[in-house]
This record gives structure tokens, sequence and C-alpha cells, in this order.
């Protein structure tokens, strides 16, 4: 029976041996390589964190004391050891457990957010809590040194540090990478402590020396921490982390279990805030990820365990991507690349290669990037942002009070954009088009294929007084779909019999615009559908072509409040135009992870359910109009595909 069988609970952890121990490390190895290779998700950043995340469960008692993961991504380890064993070959899956932490899954989970560098921000919360109640509990908060570059870590770090009764160990995971290898100052620093060899052989010969003598190791070696912090003062500068008054215990060898553990023990005992600074390797133990340069398999695709070959992948929209803005960059000298420690993922890794000068990975720094593109356009150039819409969220404020309110000339490339699906509720880019509505004078564009997103970013890279947003989903582009007409700056897709109803399909949802054309026209029912381009501001050709039509139907990838759908009826409101107007989008919930087509569906932006909601409502109004399908969903099939 494998020794994973046999852990239900953390506590289970502490009667295993030394042996039975090592051979748990190498099951939930090989476990999270079958695993993820089927089901993809997260396997560097989990494999990396396989003894770290045993000593942490067997030096503290959870759910009693808490553990927290930034980002979530690094928490296979932690749902093994917490009772999820039998059921991790549903991760990812719908119905089947989450690939980040999930309250309904587990007491032993907290932080659902995929968001980074929140972590240190919940523990402080938490440990504060705990010192109020008087609660002799431990936080414990697991951060990369990715998410240390984000700019929460640090306004936590800065109040952790005079938390004196916070009983918080916060364990830095440091493996020297976000996908690609950490950029910054931060990464410096930390690089210094870390590589610091003499530091590491006395470290060796004092930790074996002093662990050999029996019952009085341990402590000696905590009375002899004191004088290895002063010979690490002697051998390694002094650790950013002490210049800010916060204990230090490290760096140490993060997969080196029983080191990890008495260093976890020692910290536990300093009663207030400490950092383990733990020293890690993405992908460690699968030679495939180790020797990933990419991003040591971060989050691979598909691939064969044997060869570690990924399957092949078609082309998706951040391929497409990728070609034009170095297209674009090599006509524009004033065009420069950004990313929030994302470069492969949103498709600036060519434009990178060739204009290394004019490309600048921020780290996870999505606030620090909007601002500093503000004062890039500021100083003549013209920035390009390239992130996951979701991401932007939390680059609201500087978006509007630092780019737009100055004019500046920044584009967003929103990649990811509507629901993305297997990262779960907050990975899903479903706010952009309701956030960004109320940014005064930015430009928003939803391309419905490849050859839309050239034109729109070549017009959006045009715009010099304001921010433009060109936002697209995860996944491969359709064919694209060529308009037969453009009024104003809308392109009119399909245009067949009376007008009876104006279909506006967004972005990605224009296929599914079309397809609800023909199953209307089927049951004798006039449509013409449109494609807005540029959604914001509303285009005053809808505003006529709404007038001239009986229904209007929105189609959206994005939450339905706030989004196109509910920006297009207000301004018919206003303009006194009475069409009704009926907005099909993303329910405004946090959605479970799921497929992205299968969570499509299950939310009704499909062309059956929305062909039929029409149908029942035009019979509703004209019973003339009435056809058999209105009770009957199939009957609308025409194309045989559901
Ligand atoms: C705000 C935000 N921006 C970007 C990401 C995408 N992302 C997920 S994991 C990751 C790298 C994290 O690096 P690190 O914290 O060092 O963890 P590691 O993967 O090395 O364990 C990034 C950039 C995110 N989750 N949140
Ligand atoms: C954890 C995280 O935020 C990212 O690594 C996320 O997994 C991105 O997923 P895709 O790049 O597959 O959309
Ligand atoms: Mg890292």
């Amino acid at each position: 029976m494998a020794i994973l069988d046999r852990i239900t609970s953390p506590r289970d952890l502490r009667d295993l041996s030394e042996a039975e121990l090592a051979t748990l490390a190498a099951e939930i190895r090989d476990l999270l390589i079958r695993t993820v290779a089927t089901n993809t998700g997260h396997l560097g950043p989990n494999l990396g964190v396989v003894e770290l995340t045993l000593a942490i469960h067997r030096v503290f008692d959870s759910p009693r004391d808490r553990v927290v993961f930034d980002t979530g991504h690094q928490s296979y380890v932690h749902k093994l050891v917490t009772g999820r064993a039998p059921e991790f070959g549903t991760l990812r899956r719908e119905g089947g457990i989450s690939g980040y932490p999930s309250q309904a899954e587990s007491d032993h989970d907290i932080v659902e957010n995929s968001h980074a560098s929140t972590a240190l921000s919940y523990a402080d919360g938490i440990a504060k809590a705990y010192a109020i109640r008087g609660e002799d509990r431990h936080v414990v908060a697991v951060i990369g040194d990715g998410a240390l570059t984000g700019g929460m870590a640090w306004e936590a770090l800065n109040n952790i540090a005079i938390a004196r009764d916070s009983r918080l160990v916060i364990v830095v995971n440091d493996n020297g990478r976000s996908y690609t290898p950490t950029i910054g100052g931060l990464a410096t620093a930390l690089a210094g402590l870390r590589t610091n060899p003499r530091y590491e052989q006395v470290l060796d010969m004092v930790r074996k020396r002093v662990n050999a003598v029996p019952a009085v190791g341990p402590t000696a070696y905590d009375a002899l921490h004191a004088v290895k912090k002063g010979l690490k003062d002697a051998l390694a500068p002094q650790g950013l982390f002490e210049d800010l008054g916060l204990k230090y215990v490290g760096p140490v060898d993060g997969h080196d279990r029983h080191a990890m553990e008495q260093a976890l023990a020692q910290a536990k005992r300093f009663g207030g805030p400490v950092i383990v600074h733990a020293i890690t390797r993405k992908g460690f133990g699968y030679d495939p990820a180790e020797r990933h340069e990419a991003d040591q398999f971060h989050a691979p695709g598909p691939f064969d365990v044997q060869t570690g070959l990924e399957k092949p992948k078609g082309l998706i929209w951040t391929d497409h991507f990728a070609e034009h803005i170095v297209r674009i960059g090599e006509r524009r000298h004033d065009i420069v690349g950004m990313t929030a420690a994302m470069m492969h993922p949103v498709g600036l890794d060519k434009f990178q290669a060739r204009f290394p000068e004019r490309t600048f990975d921020v780290g996870i720094a999505e606030q620090h990037a909007a601002t500093s593109a503000a004062g890039l356009a500021i100083g003549g150039l013209h920035p390009v942002f390239a992130v996951y819409a979701t991401f932007l969220n939390r680059a609201f404020d500087q978006v509007l009070m630092d780019v737009a309110l100055h004019k500046c000339g920044v584009t967003f490339v929103l990649d990811r954009s509507g629901v993305t699906g297997d990262d779960g509720a907050s990975h899903n880019g479903m706010w952009d088009m309701s956030i960004l509505q109320v940014v005064p004078g930015l430009r928003l564009a939803a391309p419905r294929d490849v050859t839309r997103m050239r034109e729109l970013l070549d017009e959006a890279v045009e715009v010099s007084d304001a921010p433009t947003v060109v936002r697209f989903p995860k996944g491969p582009p359709p064919e694209d779909i060529d308009a037969i007409d453009r009024i104003g700056g809308v392109d009119v897709l399909v245009r067949k019999g009376s007008k009876d109803v104006l279909v506006v399909a967004v972005g990605s949802m224009a296929g599914t615009g079309v397809e609800v054309a023909d199953r209307l026209t089927a049951q004798g029912i006039g449509v013409t559908v449109v494609d807005p381009r540029w959604v914001k501001p509303v285009d005053p050709a809808l505003i006529d072509l709404a007038r001239d039509h009986r229904l209007v139907v929105t189609i959206e990838d994005n939450g339905v409040i706030g989004g196109v759908g509910a920006v297009l009826l207000q301004t018919l409101s206003a303009a006194h135009v009475d069409t009704p107007v009926r907005v099909h989008g993303i329910p405004q919930e946090f959605l479970d992870h799921a497929k992205r087509n299968v969570i499509l569906e299950r939310i009704g932006l499909s062309a059956q359910s929305i062909a039929f909601d029409v149908l029942h409502e035009i019979a509703s109004a004209d019973p003339s109009k009435a056809t058999s399908t209105v009770d009957d969903r199939t009957l609308l099939d025409v194309d045989g595909t559901h």
C-alpha cells in the first residue's frame, strides 16, 4: 500500500519514519507528474515544494494553525496531505478538485484567489486576530520570490515587521523564478543571500557537527544560529528582511525536509513574525521540468511522462498578437512592450528578442506597470502593456487616475479575457469591459478574429491622447468572419429579412451571433448581426441601427453588469430609443472551474440558448410569429450541433 494512501490528515505525517517520508515524497512527485501530464496544471511549482510542504505540515498543526499559499498554484502537495489524495485525479476537471485552494474542499484551505502577492496581507490579518483573541495558533504564509515582487507583499511586510504579537511564519519559497528568472533589486538581494558559497559551506559544517550531538543538537543549533546569523552578516549582506526589523532564518535548503523542519521549529519558537528563507528548484525531481528552459514546466499543457515532451498545440490568439506586435515595433520605434512577469504567456517574447531595449518585465507588479506606462507615454513613447485581463483589475486606479486622467497614450492588451475556465473564478477575465467603462476617454476594442485583432491593434497604437484597450480570449481564434458592410465603425456580419432583431455580437461572441441568426432566420425572423469592433465609446451607428429594429440582443464574453450591453441599453435610453434590449453575458458570479466551452454553454452563452430566448420573446410579443419551436428548444437546432 502506498504511504500516501495512509495519509488522511497532516497529523499522520508525524508517525512516519525518515525512510517512509522519503518514500512519500517520491510517491507524491510521481502522482504530481502523472496527474498534470493529463489534466494540465502547475507542475514545476508543486514539484518544488514537496519537502517544504511536508515540513510545514509536520511542524505545524493545520487547520488549527493556518497555512496560506500565495497565488495558490503550488498547493497540490498541501491538498495531497490534507486528505484529498484519493480524488487528486479529478484535478482541474469539472466538479473535481480545484487547481488552487478551495474552502469548499477543505478546512485546511484559505485563499482561493489566484492573484499573486496577497498571502502576507491575509496572514497579517489572521495572525493579528488570533493575537487579539488570545488564541495560541500560528499562521504560516508560503510566498514565492516572484510574488514577493508584488507591491502588496511589501505593504504587508511593513506592517508585519511591527506586529510583535503575531505568531506568523513567512516561508519565502525562493526558486529564483516567476515563469522566467525573477527580476529586479529584490531578486538580486535574495540571490545575494542564497548564493554565498562560503556561507553555505560553513552552515553545512555547523549543522552537521551540532546536529550530530544527541539530545543537545537542535537546541545547540538554535544557539549557534545566533552565531550563524553573525556569521552570515559577516559572509552575506544584511538581509533586506532584517533591515525591516523582521527576524530571519535561512537560507535553508528547501528540499532538505529535515533542515526545513528544524528551521520551521526554530521559527515557531520565536513566537513573533519571522521569515524562513527556503531555497528550492522549480520542477525539482523531474528532469524534463528542471531542464525546461522557458519556465521549468510552470503550467505545461498535456505532456508525455517518459519524455517530458508536450503534446503539440495549435496557435492561440496570443501567438498572433506576438507576431503582430513585432511588426508594429518594426515600424514604430516609440513602441515599448511591458509585462508583469509573464513575457511568454502574454506573447511579448518575440518582441523582446527583437527589441530587448524596448521591452520591460516589471515583475508581478501590474499597478507599477500601468503607472510606469503612463510615465513612458509622458516621456514620449507608446507603451503596450500586455497582461491577462483579470490581473489588470488590481491596477484599475492606475489606469483611471495615472493613465486616463493625464490622457496618456498607453495600449493595454488584455489576453485571457472572458471565461478562461480551468483556473477558476479568479482567473476569468470577465470584469474588464465593466470596470473600464467608467474610465473617461478610454477606448476599448474587442476583435472578433485575428484579422480584426491586427486592424484594431494598429488603430489602438495610433491613439496618443488616451488609453486604448484590445481584449481577446484564451485559446485558439476562430476562422475570420468577414463583414458584408460597415456602418460608421460597426461591421455588419449578417443582414437577412426584415428588421426584427439586431444582434450586437461583441468580439469573440461574433461567431455565436452569426449562429443565432441562422437559427432565427430558419424560423422566419429577420436578423441583422453587427460587430461594433470598438465597444467604448458606443458607436452612434448602433443607436440608429437599434432604432430601426424591434429588438436588440447583445452578446458579450464579460459580466452582464456594467458591460457592453448594459452601457448600450443606457445609451439608447438617453437617446430616447425605445427598442427593448436583451443583454446576454456572464452572470455576475464567481464561476467554478471547468472548460471554457462547458461554462459558456452552462451560462447560456450559446447560440441555441440565445436563439430560444429571442424566439420566446418575439412569440410572446407577437403570437403570429410563434412557431412550434417555441416550446421545444431542440427544434431550433439548425446545424445539429447540440
Ligand atoms: C497579480 C498576478 N499577476 C500574474 C499572475 C500570474 N502568475 C501566476 S504564478 C506566477 C509566478 C509566481 O512566481 P512565484 O511567486 O515565484 O511562485 P513559483 O511559481 O516560483 O512557485 C505568475 C506571474 C498572478 N497569478 N497574479
Ligand atoms: C497561476 C497563474 O496565474 C497562471 O500561471 C495561470 O495558470 C495562467 O494560465 P494560462 O496561461 O494557462 O491561461
Ligand atoms: Mg518563484
